[in-house]
């Protein structure tokens, strides 16, 4: 398995309708390893995008590969061995503990009358090192803050060893602590050879730790390629309809970041007027 994805001329709407299209046309590649942060404003279809490339939902037309197989040639087992999705939202009414919750990511891999194995077991328990919440093991998972279950969702996804992670909005409900953790995970993950898809509505998670940024919108990818020559102002700025400053850190740190600006807004027209870098 190597992770590599090959998304092409995808397109999808929840009634099959030409005029309700979430998206059409979407097309990008992603080597293994690579880290794609998926922006566009509420509404746009990100989770709806992440949907498809999971199978979860089906693209009306366009393909998903990986590693060049078709998913739509693949059973939702070999799926799931190769794909870890972490939703936005999971509901869990029964209590089952953070432990058992974790131990599902290996699903694929038991048979459908075997108990986990060892293996399944340490897997298990690495992922909840990993994440930092071994301490909630035990906890029945109704029981969580919303946090502490989007960590648990996020080691469910690592214990089942995918090759490609899909995450949608991973640091929504995190603390700036556990934000900046889960970004390292990400970031070790990548550097270990798992491709990761992560929607998020933070621009810096671009430029602090993505090889590729894609942002939807209006239907389409707007933008696409290197965050750091996509992601501009101007692009900011007709993706979110608010005026965006990119400053550069230095200190030792030499990153870019995104700061909003109150009472700035620009005119559609001001903002038509010349070409714009970055945009498809
Ligand atoms: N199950 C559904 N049935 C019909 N329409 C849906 C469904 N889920 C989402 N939509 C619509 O599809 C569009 C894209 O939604 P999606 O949740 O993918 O956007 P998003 O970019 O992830 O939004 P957000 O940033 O707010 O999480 C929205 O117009 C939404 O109302």
């Amino acid at each position: 398995m190597t992770g590599r994805v090959n998304i092409s001329n995808l397109c999808f709407g929840y009634t099959g309708r030409e005029k309700d299209l979430v998206f059409s046309k979407i097309s990008f590649d992603l080597e293994q390893g690579e880290v794609f942060c998926l922006l566009g404003p509420n509404g746009s279809g990100k989770s709806t995008l992440l949907k498809c490339m999971a199978r979860l939902l089906n693209p009306l037309e366009g393909s998903v590969c990986l590693d060049g197989e078709n998913l739509n040639t693949l059973g939702a087992g070999k799926i799931a061995r190769k794909i870890g999705f972490v939703p936005q939202s999971l509901v869990c009414v029964f209590p089952f503990t953070v432990e058992d919750i974790v131990i599902m990511g290996r699903a694929s891999r038991i048979g459908m009358i075997s108990s986990p194995s060892k293996t399944d077991r340490r897997k298990a328990f690495e992922s909840m090192e990993r994440i930092g919440i071994s301490h909630l093991a035990k906890r029945p998972c109704n029981r969580l803050s919303g946090g502490e279950w989007q960590l648990v969702l996020i080691a469910r996804a690592l214990t089942q060893s995918p090759g490609v992670l899909l995450l949608d909005e991973p640091t929504s409900h995190l603390d700036l602590g556990n934000q900046i953790k889960i970004l390292e995970v990400v970031d070790s993950l990548a550097k270990e050879g798992i491709t990761i898809i992560m929607a998020s509505h933070f621009p810096d998670h671009a430029f602090l730790n993505a090889d590729k940024v894609g942002i939807l919108k209006d239907r389409t990818m707007i933008a696409l390629g290197d965050p750091n020559k996509v992601l501009s102002e101007d692009v900011l700025e007709i993706t979110y309809g608010i005026t965006i400053k990119i400053v550069t850190i230095d200190e030792g740190i030499n990153r870019k970041i995104c700061v909003p600006v109150l009472n700035q807004k620009k005119t559609k027209q001001q903002v038509k007027n010349g070409s714009i870098d970055g945009l498809v």
